[in-house]
């Protein structure tokens, strides 16, 4: 095969982040995000990586993702990098829940599409997006295979224990209640990363991974394997995140519906879009949450609050997967608090010397986008910084997929 360009679309609620990579020679030929959509002034930056020149920002109304992409599809034809390329091999897409059908990679077709549209009520925030991404991009390229990539197959290895719900059997199967988990792509990559840097093979370690950015998971890594992750049926459940609540005790709803009066799509949006750090503190940017407890002062008080309730859970998280686990060789932290709030990873693993974690002060505080060990030297159990890729990685996996032939639906 000739072509060997992957163009892959990360579309979020509000949000399409894109890259084109060649496969060939594993090289990033532009990479972009559209910001705002759906707003007044949307952003739209992108970076023509293949020429090297500089970034070009504007701002304007993005009405919808079907305006985005082609948005991003007139920023690659500037760079003579437009979708009609003869070398574009197919367009990978990250969707966000599969369900229980999608275990690997999947060339999409009407039935495909069907499966995506019918767990929009389970990640109405994402699917619906994920879908505009996959159906603007057929019609621009009806001949490519178009790719989804779930963001819950990683976790399909879930033992029954873990994925069930301690709730009626019949109540939960006829409703298909149960724990998919979220940002697998992610765990997938950093769980296999971490295993390089320790100089091992993905089948001889178990690492516990931490992906916090604006939504946030853990997950436990058995062998190369999910065994459990924090997110559930949707992506709510878990850690405090930048929006959403993560664990409450699900009578909150019940009391909000009977005492509050609030309907259930309000308390929908109260958990999913003001409740987390911004519910807690007004702030959803860690950055933000840092400057005003070290400024001090006044504004200080609910930001430290946030910023220990948000330490307090992912602490619970860790001894939570350490024992799932057993025998843990390394926690590391991932995404864009993960990767770049050393206060966040000084809180989460400060006291847990017991448990072989320690986090050295001169690693932590180093600014780096390499992968990297934050633990002391000689220590039981391995502390990392991992960037996470997720559109490598889906570009890697869409590609292996149509380059072998190994198409068709799951
Ligand atoms: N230097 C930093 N210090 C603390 N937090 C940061 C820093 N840079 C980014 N972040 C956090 O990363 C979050 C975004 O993470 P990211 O993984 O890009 O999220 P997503 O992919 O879910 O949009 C921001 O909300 C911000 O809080
Ligand atoms: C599933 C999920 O929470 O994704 P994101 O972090 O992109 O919102
Ligand atoms: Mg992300």
């Amino acid at each position: 095969m000739s072509a060997t360009r992957v163009l892959v679309l990360n579309s979020g609620s509000s949000s399409v982040k894109y890259q084109l990579l060649d496969m060939g020679d594993g090289s990033r030929l532009a990479a972009g995000l559209v910001e705002r959509i759906g707003e007044e002034t949307s952003r739209l930056k992108h970076s023509p990586l293949a020429s090297g020149g500089e970034a070009r920002e504007s701002d304007g109304p993005v009405a919808d993702h079907e305006a985005a992409l082609k948005a991003v599809a007139q920023e690659l034809s500037r760079d003579g990098l437009g979708l009609d390329s003869p070398e574009l091999a197919a367009i990978g897409h990250r969707v966000v829940h599969g369900g229980k059908r999608f275990t690997r990679p999947t060339v999409v077709d009407d039935a495909v599409l069907a499966e995506i549209e019918r767990l929009i009520p389970v990640a109405p925030l994402h699917n619906p997006a994920n879908l505009t991404g996959i159906r603007t991009a057929q019609a621009l390229r009806p001949d490519l295979p178009q790719v989804a990539v779930f963001d819950t197959a990683f976790h399909t290895t879930m033992p029954e224990s873990a994925a069930r719900y301690a709730i009626d059997v019949k109540t939960a199967d006829e409703h298909r209640i149960r724990r998919y988990g979220f940002h697998g792509t992610s765990h997938a990559y950093v769980s296999r990363e971490t295993a390089r840097l320790l100089g091992r093979a993905p089948e001889d370690v178990n690492v516990i991974v931490l992906h916090l950015g604006n939504g946030a998971s853990a997950s436990a890594v058995e062998k190369g394997r999910c065994v459990d992750t924090s997110m559930g049926l949707t992506p709510l459940e878990g850690l405090v995140m930048g929006t959403r609540s993560g664990d409450v005790d699900p009578a909150v709803i019940f009391h909000l519906t009977r005492v509050g009066e609030m309907s259930t799509d309000e308390i929908d949006t109260l958990l999913n879009k003001k409740s987390g750090l911004l519910g807690l503190c007004g702030d959803n940017d860690m950055r933000e949450i840092r400057r005003r407890i070290d400024e001090g002062g006044e504004d200080a008080a609910p930001a430290q609050l946030a910023f220990d309730i948000y330490i307090h859970r992912l602490k619970k998280y860790i001894g939570a997967y350490y024992a799932v686990l057993g025998r843990v060789d390394a926690v590391v932290f991932t995404a864009g608090v993960g990767e770049n709030a050393a206060p966040v990873r000084e809180a989460a693993i400060a006291g847990l010397e017991s448990l072989g974690l320690a986090v050295d002060g001169t690693l932590n505080a180093v600014r780096s986008g390499e992968p990297r060990l934050i633990s002391p030297e000689g220590a039981r159990v391995a502390v990392a910084v991992v960037p996470t890729d997720e559109e490598l990685e889906i570009a890697n996996q869409t590609y292996a997929l149509v380059r072998d032939g190994n198409a068709g639906a799951a």
